[in-house]
């Protein structure tokens, strides 16, 4: 585990969830855009929490480019359908972020969905492994995610990159002196759990519209505003790949239970195996578990009070079990 990551920040009591009782509501929230391929992600991602029984619906908040067809599919596995409106920076300074996340500053507005008290926000490209459920145990008035790396190249911008400097290892290449203290600790915005409020939301929406877009948009903005207020989780509760060959110490795959396929190429909707990296076996087995759970009809919603045929207990880390023979890799353009 990273420094710094305590882990009694969980509450792993073992109670009976408070779901069904009426004293707080709870969901999972994704975010999905345009008609094109992320679909599979969410239909994925909605398999994946079937499969390992989690008591919490899956909401989609979804741009209104989100054509029907696309929206049908999700209501019948189960989801449920949040037409949002598209949030953007202030127009004279979208120039500085980086275009394809602009998209993201929508995720903002999942902090108008009061009618629930606490949320997990996955991104589509995440798959959910292992049960979760207790994170929303967690005690309110804080943001929980993952501290992020600073190793790929997508961070080249930044001071921490050009340094070789990472929170992931900061005995490695420590923080110089004369750049004064270290920055403060940042996470990945891929998954996070958080309390929808009106207020929050009306004051995040208003802080950006006076917040410069920096190149990981909603990303640099979320943990700007949420800077004291953060506390890390586990990695095992967001496996962002690159931590497999930029910190392989720091990770215990035996006890992943949330991957996000984040890396460049990793996509496995879009997996071709081309991009640097993706011809690690692990990277491989990942993908497959994921085609295993996408391709797996039992896990089809099939109403209410249904079961799934299929006995999902998983003993096993998800990277010793065995791929499936037939990988079904569909090539499209690469991600990232
Ligand atoms: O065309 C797109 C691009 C992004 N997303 C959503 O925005 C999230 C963030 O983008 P992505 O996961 O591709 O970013 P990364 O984690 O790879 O940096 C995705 O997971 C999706 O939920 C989407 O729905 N359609
Ligand atoms: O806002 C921008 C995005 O920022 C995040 O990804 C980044 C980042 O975390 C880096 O560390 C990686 O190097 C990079 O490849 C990756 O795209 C989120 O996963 C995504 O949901 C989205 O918010
Ligand atoms: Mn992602």
């Amino acid at each position: 585990m990273a420094p710094g990551v305590p882990m009694d920040v969980i509450s792993c009591t073992g109670k009976v969830s408070t779901a069904s009782t009426g004293y707080s509501k709870r969901a999972f929230v994704t975010f999905l855009a345009g008609n094109g391929d992320y679909i599979k992600g969410v239909v994925g991602l909605a398999k994946g929490l079937r499969k390992v029984k989690s008591a919490y619906p899956l909401v989609v908040a979804m741009l209104p480019d989100v054509p029907e067809e696309h929206r049908d599919i999700l209501r019948s596995q189960g989801c449920i359908v949040r037409e949002i409106e598209p949030i953007y920076p202030p127009e004279n300074q979208i120039q500085f972020a980086m275009a394809y996340y602009v998209i993201n500053y929508s995720k903002l507005r999942i902090w108008d969905f009061e009618e629930y008290t606490k949320m997990m926000y996955l991104d589509a490209d995440i798959q959910v492994f292992e049960n979760i459920d207790h994170l929303f145990d967690t005690q309110d008035g804080y943001f929980y995610a993952v501290m992020d790396c600073f190793c790929e190249k997508t961070w080249s911008h930044s001071p921490q990159h050009s340094i070789g400097y990472c929170q992931q290892c900061p005995e490695k290449v420590t923080w110089p002196a004369e750049m004064g203290s270290p920055p403060p600790l940042y996470f990945n915005a891929g998954m996070f759990v958080f309390e929808p409020s009106r207020l929050t939301y009306e004051s995040l929406l208003e802080t950006l519209q006076i917040t410069p877009p920096t190149p990981f948009a909603e990303q640099d903005f979320l943990n700007m505003f949420f800077q004291k207020t953060y506390k890390p989780i586990p990695l095992m509760y967001n496996l962002v790949l690159a931590m497999l060959w930029r910190h392989p110490e720091n990770v215990e795959v035996e006890k992943v239970k949330v991957v996000h396929y984040c890396a460049a190429g990793s996509k496995p909707w879009r997996y071709t195996g081309k991009e640097a990296n993706m011809d690690r076996e692990d990277i491989k087995m990942l993908v497959a578990r994921w085609w295993d759970i996408y391709n797996n009809e039992s896990l089809d919603f099939k109403g209410e009070n249904s079961v799934p045929e299929e006995e999902t207990l998983s003993r096993s880390s998800i990277l010793s079990s065995k791929p499936e023979p037939a990988i079904s890799y569909i090539s499209a353009p690469s991600a990232a």
